[in-house]
C-alpha cells in the first residue's frame, strides 16, 4: 500500500515536535526514519499508525484520507522497541491473537501461525512462554506477530537496538527477506546509520522534526542536500578552494575535476585521504592511531593549519604516534559543493 504524508505537524504537551513532514512511500518499499535522539521519528511512526493525531496535516494511505480512520482500522502496525508481546501467552498464542480479534476461525488461524513461525525460524517453540525466550527469539515472536495481522503497512520502531551485533545483523536479514516475501510497505525508525543505507530504498534523515533529505541511500550519502545531512553520516573536514580550468586547488594539494569554475567547499570524509609513505613533503602528524580490526584508523594533523584528516592504514608496520607523513588525496572519494549551497 501506498502511504503519503502531507505537511504533518505534531505538537505534545505545548512543543512543536514535528513541523510540517511530507514523504511518500511507494507500496511495497522499505525506507528509514533516520536521526538522532529525540528528533521525532516514533512520534511520526504514532501518527501515522493514528495514535498519536497531527495539529496539521494528514495521512493518506492508497491516496485516501485516513484522518478519522481510528488506528486499529488503519491496517498500520507497530514493533515497539520492547515488542510488548502478552507475557502470560505462549509464543502461539502471541502470534494468534491478532486474527483471533479479527474473527479469523480457529483452525485457519493455527494454520497461519504455524507458518509465521517457519518464517521466523522458531518451529517447535509453539508451546514456550514468552519468559523462556531469549531476546534474539522474542524480536522473531513480535514480527510474526505483527506480520499476522496482515499489515498494509509495517512500522518497525528501533526493533533490533536491544540485540548484539551479530543478532541483529541476522534480525536485518530476516526483516528484509520478509518483507520482501510479504511486499509489505515498511517503516523501519532507526539512528543507526549503517542500519539505514544496507537496509533502505530510501532515508528520511530526521532533524528537529523536519524531514533535510528524503532520498537513496546512494544519494542522500554522495549527495547530501546540506552540511546538517552530510555530518550526520560521518563527521567530516570541510576545505575552502576553488576550481580553475577544470582543476581543484586546496591547502592540501589540487586534483582535476568535472566542474565549472568557482569557489567551492571540498568535503573529507574519514578515508578520503591517505598516507603516502613515498611522498616527500612530510606536513602531516600521526596524532592518534586506533586498531579496528581489518585496519587501523589514522588521525593526521596539519603541521602548519592544525587541519586534522583521517585516513585508514592496512598495517602500523614503520608508523607510530608522533610521525610525520605525507598524504595523498583520493580525488573520488572528496565532494565539492559551491560556496553558496553550504
Ligand atoms: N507525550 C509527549 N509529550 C511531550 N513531549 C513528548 C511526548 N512524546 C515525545 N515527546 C518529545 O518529543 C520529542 C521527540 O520524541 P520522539 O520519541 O519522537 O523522538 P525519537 O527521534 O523517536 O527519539 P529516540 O530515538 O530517542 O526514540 C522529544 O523531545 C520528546 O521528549
Amino acid at each position: 500500500m501506498e502511504l503519503s504524508l502531507k505537511n504533518i505537524s505534531v505538537t505534545l504537551s505545548q512543543k512543536q515536535i514535528l513541523d510540517s513532514i511530507s514523504l511518500t512511500v511507494e507500496d511495497g518499499a522499505f525506507i528509514s526514519l533516520l536521526g538522532a535522539s529525540g528528533c521525532g521519528k516514533s512520534t511520526l511512526l504514532k501518527t501515522i499508525a493514528g495514535i498519536i493525531t497531527p495539529a496539521s496535516g494528514s495521512v493518506f494511505l492508497n491516496g485516501s484520507c485516513a484522518d478519522h480512520v481510528p488506528s486499529h482500522k488503519r491496517g498500520t502496525v507497530i514493533v515497539f522497541q520492547d515488542l510488548r508481546l502478552f507475557p502470560h501467552m505462549t509464543v502461539m498464542e502471541n502470534i494468534a491473537f491478532p486474527m483471533k480479534m479479527q474473527g479469523v476461525v480457529k483452525v485457519k488461524y493455527l494454520e497461519t501461525a504455524g507458518k509465521l513461525l517457519e518464517k521466523v525460524q522458531l518451529q517447535g517453540f509453539e508451546q514456550r512462554r514468552i519468559r523462556e525466550m531469549s531476546g534474539g527469539q522474542l524480536q522473531r515472536v513480535a514480527l510474526a506477530r505483527a506480520l499476522a495481522a496482515n499489515p498494509n503497512v509495517l512500522l518497525l520502531d528501533e526493533p533490533f537496538s536491544s540485540l548484539d551485533e551479530n543478532l541483529r545483523q541476522d534480525m536485518r536479514q530476516l526483516v528484509l527477506k520478509l518483507q520482501k516475501d510479504f511486499k509489505i510497505t515498511t517503516i523501519l525508525v532507526t539512528h543507526d546509520r549503517q542500519e539505514a543505507l544496507s537496509m533502505s530504498d530510501k532515508i528520511a534523515l530526521m532533524m528537529n522534526g523536519k524531514i533535510l533529505q528524503y532520498d537513496t541511500p546512494e544519494n542522500i550519502y554522495n549527495f547530501p542536500a546540506s552540511r546538517d545531512v552530510a555530518d550526520f553520516f560521518q563527521h567530516a573536514a570541510y576545505l575552502d578552494g576553488a576550481v580553475e580550468n577544470h582543476v581543484y586547488k586546496c591547502e592540501i594539494g589540487q586534483f582535476q575535476v568535472d566542474k565549472p569554475d568557482g569557489h567551492y567547499q571540498a568535503m573529507f570524509r574519514p578515508g578520503s585521504v591517505y598516507v603516502d609513505k613515498m611522498g616527500s613533503e612530510k606536513n602531516f602528524q600521526i596524532c592518534e592511531m586506533q586498531y579496528r580490526g581489518e585496519d587501523y584508523k589514522v588521525r593526521l594533523v596539519s603541521e602548519k593549519t592544525g587541519l586534522m584528516l583521517t585516513a585508514f592504514i592496512a598495517s602500523s608496520s614503520e608508523l607510530q604516534t608522533g610521525d610525520m607523513v605525507s598524504i595523498g588525496i583520493i580525488k573520488d572519494k572528496v565532494l565539492l559543493f559551491p560556496y553558496s549551497s553550504f
